[in-house]
This record gives structure tokens, C-alpha cells and sequence, in this order.
């Protein structure tokens, strides 16, 4: 079955469930609080709990999977079927896997997030464009041809990126900028909202950049990075309507019961609505 862009699913998903994405990020510590031992069964139970409890309702599930890739092939099979049963419940899934390489590898990254037939498929994968945008052409091309999605690094969470992302390219723009404007290239035309994605973080004040790339716009670093959502109206303007909010250890943290971490996103949801309207 060919599926519709992920521009549109996800534009459709925004309007009827929220735009709220939850990560799904299974730190030895919250494994700890939930009471679960740091071990494969542990992973299994955290990460079933999380996908039963919120795939019928968020927009977006996002699995990290560094937390999974930890626990070596059994950790990956635990991944696979998050991805599997999170997407039959109606989520759509972005995997966190930041990946960036020169393109014939990025290729073979490809390959695994964005082949309809591969056992990892998502619908939306994150990648770093900082080895050149140019590189992730196979993401780019693999995405469009399953209907798929690319989320790209622009301006992220953490401090320490600005030193290159704002660092100044040779024609005067912002890194960050230059990478933005590519995106926009790539979503021309589309509609209601192209299928590449720009990550900028929630944490950045005011991003100073042009976010207009007729694509979503990811924004981490919501609740543990001290971010919230009454930030988002400053940092993205008039691109607000576009923002996929993320939240993770903010979600988690309110397990091991089910009712808590339903309870948590719906109050990052409101909190949510009530910023974007109110902007
Ligand atoms: O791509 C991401 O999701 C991401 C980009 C970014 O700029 N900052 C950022 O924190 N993230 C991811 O978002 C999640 C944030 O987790 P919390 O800080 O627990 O909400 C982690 O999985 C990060 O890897």
C-alpha cells in the first residue's frame, strides 16, 4: 500500500490529535525509577508501557535509538517492535537516530529508516545535514519515494551547537540558515506541509533564523531541558502552527502507570494549545 506523504499525515495528525510528539528515550535512571531493572526485559516492559499507554492518542512517538542500540540486537528487536505496534495504534513514529555520512552510506541509512521493507521502517527518520546537505540526497529520495519523512538538524537543543550551526557560511548566511533554506528548496510546492522537516530547538529564545519551509518544525528540549511550551510562541513566530513540539524525560518521568504518563501529555497538550492559540 503506497502511503500519502508524511507531510500530509502528519498535518492530519497535528489537527486531530495534537501536534504533541513524545520521545521514547529509556534512560537507565527512569528504568531505575520505574522500578525495572536496567536489562532487555527492563527495555521491553518501559517501552511497551510507553507505546500502550499513548499511540492511540499523541500525533507522533519518538524512539531514541541510541537507548536501544545499548542493549546491542535484542535491544534493536525491542525497537522494531515499538515501531511495529506504536504505528498500528495510529502514531506515526519518527526515529531519533540523527544519522550523517557521506551519501553512498548515507544510502544504506536509507535503506534501514526509509524502505518501506525494512524491518526498521518509520515514518520520519532525523539526520545531520553537517557533512553538507548534498549527502542526504538518498535520504531525501528514499523518503519521498515511500512517503516518508526527513527531519533535519537546523538549530538544536543543546548550547553547544551554535558554534557551528550559527557560525557564518561564505555567502553571509547562518549555517543553520543555509541548511533551512535547502529544506524550503526541497518542500516547494508541497501541500499542505512538505515531508522535510527542520529540527530547531524550543530551548533557543528567539531562533533569529527564517523558518519558513513549508515543513514541520521538531522542537525538543520541553521539560527536562527547561524549556515549555509558553516558550514556543518566541522562538518560532509566526511559524508556530508548523511546530511539533517534543517532549521526553517530561513524559516519562510521570510512569510506571499508564494513567501517569496519559495524564502528563495531556498536560503538555493543553499547555500546548493554549500557547499557540493565545500567540
Ligand atoms: O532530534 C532530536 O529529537 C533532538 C534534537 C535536539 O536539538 N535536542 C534534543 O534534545 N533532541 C532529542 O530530544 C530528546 C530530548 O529529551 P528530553 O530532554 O528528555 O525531553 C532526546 O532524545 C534528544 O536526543
Amino acid at each position: 500500500m503506497t502511503l500519502e506523504p508524511f507531510g500530509a499525515r502528519l498535518r492530519h495528525a497535528m489537527d486531530t490529535r495534537g501536534p504533541l510528539c513524545v520521545g521514547i528515550d529509556p534512560h537507565a535512571s527512569l528504568l531505575t525509577s520505574w522500578g525495572l531493572n536496567d536489562d532487555i526485559a527492563g527495555l521491553e516492559r518501559f517501552t511497551r508501557t510507553v507505546v500502550e499507554a499513548l499511540a492511540d492518542r499523541v500525533a507522533v512517538l519518538k524512539p531514541q535509538s541510541a537507548f536501544f542500540e545499548r542493549f546491542g540486537s535484542r535491544g534493536i528487536a525491542v525497537l522494531e517492535k515499538a515501531v511495529e505496534e506504536a504505528r498500528a495504534a495510529g502514531a506515526l513514529v519518527l526515529m531519533d537516530a540523527k544519522r550523517g555520512d557521506i551519501g553512498s552510506t548515507m544510502g544504506a541509512y536509507a535503506a534501514t529508516y526509509l524502505d518501506k521493507d525494512s524491518p526498521l521502517f518509520s515514518d520520519a527518520v532525523t539526520v545531520s545535514p553537517y557533512l553538507g546537505f548534498g549527502s542526504l540526497r538518498p535520504a531525501l529520495d528514499a523518503a519521498a519515494v515511500s512517503g516518508a519523512g526527513v527531519f533535519v538538524l537546523a538549530l538544536t537543543s543543546n548550547p553547544e551547537g551554535a558554534e557551528v550551526q550559527r557560525a557564518t557560511a561564505a555567502d553571509g548566511r547562518s549555517l543553520a540558515q543555509l541548511m533551512l533554506d535547502h529544506m524550503a528548496a526541497e518542500n516547494a510546492g508541497a501541500a499542505p506541509l512538505g515531508s522535510v522537516g527542520a529540527v530547531v530547538g524550543a530551548t533557543l529564545g528567539d531562533a533569529g533564523v527564517d523558518l519558513a519551509i513549508n515543513g514541520p518544525l521538531l522542537a525538543p528540549g520541553i521539560g527536562a531541558q527547561g524549556a515549555t511550551p509558553a516558550d514556543l510562541p518566541a522562538v518560532f513566530g509566526d511559524a508556530v502552527g508548523n511546530v511539533v513540539p517534543s517532549v521526553s524525560r517530561g513524559v516519562l518521568r510521570h510512569g510506571p502507570d499508564a494513567s501517569g504518563l496519559r495524564e502528563a501529555a495531556e498536560r503538555f497538550a493543553d499547555e500546548i494549545r493554549d500557547a499557540v492559540s493565545g500567540s
